[in-house]
Order: structure tokens, then sequence, then C-alpha cells
């Protein structure tokens, strides 16, 4: 049997999200059925503090002696035995460290939402190509089994043709005393607001269902609401309603009202796809997704038991596979996100913002390079 393909991780960035990917890269791929692949965390970096990037690397159960710590990104980057960096700083930052990567010659996986706006998705991808390295927006939400599953029973043509869906990733919050202003959540100057941080996920469910459907897919006509936190001026709930071709999709988050109020998802599904022969519904929380039934008429069954998919750990190493199946194949992108979509997506929420005057400021939103 040949040895499984390696692919060796640099983590730019230490905190909850980073500990939550790097814990899940130190799982037995085996154990998932993708014993041909290896991840191996090779470095790890905050901004300032190598001490705290080792403590990092201890708490995470990297084996002692196996990772270097660095106290800054741009020695991170350096690190001639890192191959991927996963970036994992708030969304104001993803620009300029993805570029940082870039640059030092390193394929890229990167946090969601990709970017602040569209323009520097585009500058990121173009950097990407000239440099021949892979490069793809974490949007692990994608990669699930359950997701593969429900875009297949769609392209099966299980629910008929699809003409709509409606996706919700919403979460009740007190943000008053949730989220202090500085909090990367609500902190225009970290480009925060449930749009870029939940809404994306349902960005994700309408365009990995209806992008596709359409021959030549592109951008979809948009119109959209955001009511404003009155504390940052970020958006505390916001709604699209994206006209594809074939089909209409309407996306809501909230950071204020939430499709988790008891935590069982008895507040009602937060994915509909509603075909010409029924329904595929998929449960709260959309970004990862645990439940999905089906519903036909009556006469042809009904309401369908529920399906459900558990997934080990924190369940993000499938984007993970995802990116060292596509990097061995010589590819630099993966077709489960591709550059495109993740540009079309961003454009989306370019186009809300502006409906809603809801700019960040010039720093964060600037494409100087
Ligand atoms: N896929 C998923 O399910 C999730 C994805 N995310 C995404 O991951 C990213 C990080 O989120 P999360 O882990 O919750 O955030 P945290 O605040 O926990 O961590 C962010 C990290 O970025 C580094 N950083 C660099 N510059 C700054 C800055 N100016 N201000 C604050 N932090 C900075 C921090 O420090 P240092 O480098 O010094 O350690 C920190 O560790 C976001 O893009 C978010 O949308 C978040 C949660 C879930
Ligand atoms: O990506 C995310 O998914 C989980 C949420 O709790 C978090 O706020 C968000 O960043």
């Amino acid at each position: 049997m040949s040895s499984p393909y390696e692919l060796k991780w640099g983590i730019l960035g230490c905190g909850w999200i980073a500990s939550v990917f790097t814990k899940d890269l130190l799982l037995d791929t085996a154990a998932r059925g993708a014993g041909n692949i290896k991840h191996t965390v090779v470095a790890a970096g905050t901004s300032s503090d190598l001490g705290r990037a080792q403590k990092f690397l201890d708490d995470c159960g990297v084996p002692s002696g196996t990772a270097a710590a660095y106290g800054s990104y741009e020695t991170l980057v350096q690190d001639p035995n890192v191959e991927i960096v996963y970036v994992a700083t708030p969304h104001s930052h993803h620009f300029p460290h993805v570029l940082l990567a870039l640059k030092a010659g390193k394929h890229v996986l990167c946090e969601k939402p990709f970017t602040v706006n569209a323009e520097q998705a585009r500058i990121l991808y173009d950097v990407a190509k000239e440099k021949n390295l892979f490069l793809m927006e974490a949007v692990w939400t994608r990669f699930f089994p359950l997701s593969i599953e429900v875009r297949n029973l769609v392209k099966s043509g299980k629910i008929g043709e699809v003409k709509r869906v409606l996706a919700d990733t919403s979460f009740l919050n007190e943000m008053e005393t949730k989220f202090p202003p500085e909090n990367r959540m609500v902190n225009m100057d970290l480009a925060g607001g449930a749009l870029l941080d939940l809404g994306v996920y349902s960005l994700t469910w309408v365009f990995q269902i209806l992008y596709h459907l359409d021959e030549n897919p592109k951008t979809p006509k948009v119109v959209g609401h955001i009511q404003k936190y009155a504390v940052t001026g970020c958006d505390e709930t916001a709604t699209v309603i994206c006209q594809f071709e074939k089909a209409t999709g309407i996306a809501m988050t909230s950071c204020r009202v939430g499709t988790d109020v008891d935590e069982e998802g008895t507040a009602g599904p937060a994915i509909r796809i509603y075909g010409t022969k029924g329904e595929i519904q998929v449960a709260h929380p959309a970004f990862r997704p645990l439940k999905y039934r089906v519903i036909l008429p009556k006469e042809e069954g009904g309401a369908g038991e529920w399906q459900e998919r558990k997934d080990a750990g924190g369940a993000m190493y499938w984007q993970a596979d995802g990116c060292a199946r596509s990097i061995r194949e010589g590819k630099l992108e993966c077709e489960v996100m591709p550059w495109k979509e993740s540009i079309a997506i961003m454009e989306v929420m370019d186009e809300m913002r502006k409906q809603a005057d809801m700019p960040y400021p010039e720093a964060i939103e600037s494409t100087a390079h």
C-alpha cells in the first residue's frame, strides 16, 4: 500500500476556531475513510507572542517537538516546513494575511467570509493564480457528507425542479450583554455584523443549490435589507432575495433573533429547499448540518424521517481533506468551493451593504497591496 499524501499545515492566528481546526487536523484520517491523506501541524503563529503560540500547540495536543511556535505571522509564513497556511484571524484581516502567505509561496485556506469585499477576493485569486498556489475560502459546510447528500438528492430530481431556497442562520442573543463593542461580531473595524459572519452560511445554502442550476452561473440580482445595531452601526439582522435564472433564494441572518431558540430544532428548519415535487429541510445550525428530511406529497410518502449524520470532533476536517486532495492533484482551486462562487457571494454581500449604506472603515475596505 502506498504511503498517504501528507499536507503540512501552519496555523496563522491562535484564536478560538483555530483551536477547533487544529485539533481536527490531528484526528485519524482513516477513521473517516480518508486514510490516503495525512495532515500534519508543523507550525502556529500568533500576532505577537511566541509563548502563546507554544501554549496553543500544547493545548491542541500537537505532539511536543513536532511543530514550531512563532510570535509573528511574518516569521510563520517563512517556515520552509509549512506548505499550507490556515488563516483564522478576524474578517478585516483576511486580505492582508492571505496576501502575506501567498507572497511567501504558501497555499492558503482562509476562514469565512473570504474578504471584506469582492474586489479584495478577486485580487487574492489573481495572486494565487500568478504564483500557482492553491487558495480556498474555508466554507466547511459545503464539505459535510450531509451537504453532499442533499446536493445529490437535488440533482437526482427527488423533489422535482427546485424553484426556491429559504436559508436562515440566526442566533438569539441579548446583544448588548453578549457582545461588547470591541467584540469581533459587532466591531466595524473588524468587519463585524451578522451578514459577513453568519449570513455567509445562508448564502452558502442558497448558492450550493441554486447557483449550479443555471447553465451559465452568475451573480444573482439582489434586493436586500439590513437592520443595524445601534451601538456600533454593524448589521444585526440582514435579509436578501437573490434572483437566479431559474429560481429564487432568500437568505436570512441575525445575531439578535434566532433559529436556535430551544437548541432542539423545534423552532423549525434552518434550510428549506422547495421543488415542484416536494421539499428538503435541513435543521439548525445551517453551518454544521446534522440532519435533513425529505417531504413529499402525502400520496407519495409524506414527511420522511429525519436523516441524522454525526461527524466526529469539530467536523472541520472535511474541508482540510478537500484541500489535500486538490493540492495532491495540482489544482489551484477546489471544485466544492470554486473561486468564482466565493467572489459571487462577496458581490451579493457588497450589494447588500451598498443598498443599506453600510460601508466598513476605508482601512479595511482597502485593496492596496
Ligand atoms: N468555520 C467556523 O465555524 C468558524 C469560523 N470563524 C471565522 O474564523 C475567524 C476567527 O474567528 P474566531 O476564532 O472566532 O476569532 P478569535 O477572536 O477567537 O481569534 C482571532 C485571532 O485572530 C488574531 N488577530 C489578529 N489580528 C487581530 C485583531 N486586530 N483583532 C483581533 N484578533 C486579531 C488573534 O490573535 P493572535 O494571532 O495573536 O492569536 C486571535 O487569536 C473569523 O473569520 C470567523 O468568521 C469563527 C468561528 C467559527
Ligand atoms: O462561523 C461561525 O460559525 C459558528 C458561529 O458560532 C460563529 O459566530 C461563526 O463565526
